[in-house]
């Protein structure tokens, strides 16, 4: 059965500049994945509960319309408790910096090692609008109102 190339479109690729050539250039896993997996252009050690901002060794120019999101792998966070101190992370647009990810080690009492060339984090490509703000006096009236923050219950064994 053939399926249809959606990869990228009319758009053309995501162009990207590899800042350390000694690192491969990354990609997508499986060809459907949302994620294309980031390297470490660094060997890290991170101690329970501390951070650290990792280079990933690219740069890219994503088209404007569109950000760049970094997430974590769930991978990691699930057997080391490694995880992104702002996750998701945001490349702008017309960002043509390092990608660099701020990692943290969530584990309570395991240090974690990161690799250069191991694939810490996941870049998500995603249609963003551009919104003007205009400031105004009042809001429309809803039926949620001002509630929020947990108005509506349904949280097990807490008050
Ligand atoms: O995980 C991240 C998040 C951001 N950036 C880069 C790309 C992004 O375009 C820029 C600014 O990010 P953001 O707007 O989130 O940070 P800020 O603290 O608001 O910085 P700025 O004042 O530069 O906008 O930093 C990264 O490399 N990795
Ligand atoms: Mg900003």
């Amino acid at each position: 059965m053939n399926h249809p190339d959606h990869s990228s479109g009319s758009r053309g690729p995501l162009r990207l500049r590899r800042l350390d050539p000694g690192l491969p250039v990354p990609s997508r896993a499986h060809p459907s994945d949302a994620g294309i997996d980031l390297f470490s252009a660094e060997n890290c050690a991170l101690e329970p509960g501390h951070r650290a901002l990792v280079g990933t060794g690219v740069a890219v120019a994503i088209p404007e319309g569109y950000a760049g999101l970094v997430h974590p792998r769930s991978g990691l966070a699930a057997r080391a408790g490694l995880s992104i101190v702002n996750a998701p992370g945001t490349i702008d647009a017309g960002y043509r910096g390092e990608i660099k990810v701020n990692l943290v080690n969530l584990d309570p009492s395991e240090p974690v090692h990161i690799g250069r060339g191991d694939r810490i984090a996941q870049l998500i490509i995603q249609r963003v609008e551009l919104w003007d703000v205009q400031e105004v006096d009042e809001l429309d009236q809803t039926d949620r109102g001002e509630r929020g923050h947990g108005s509506t219950g349904g949280h097990h064994r807490l008050t």
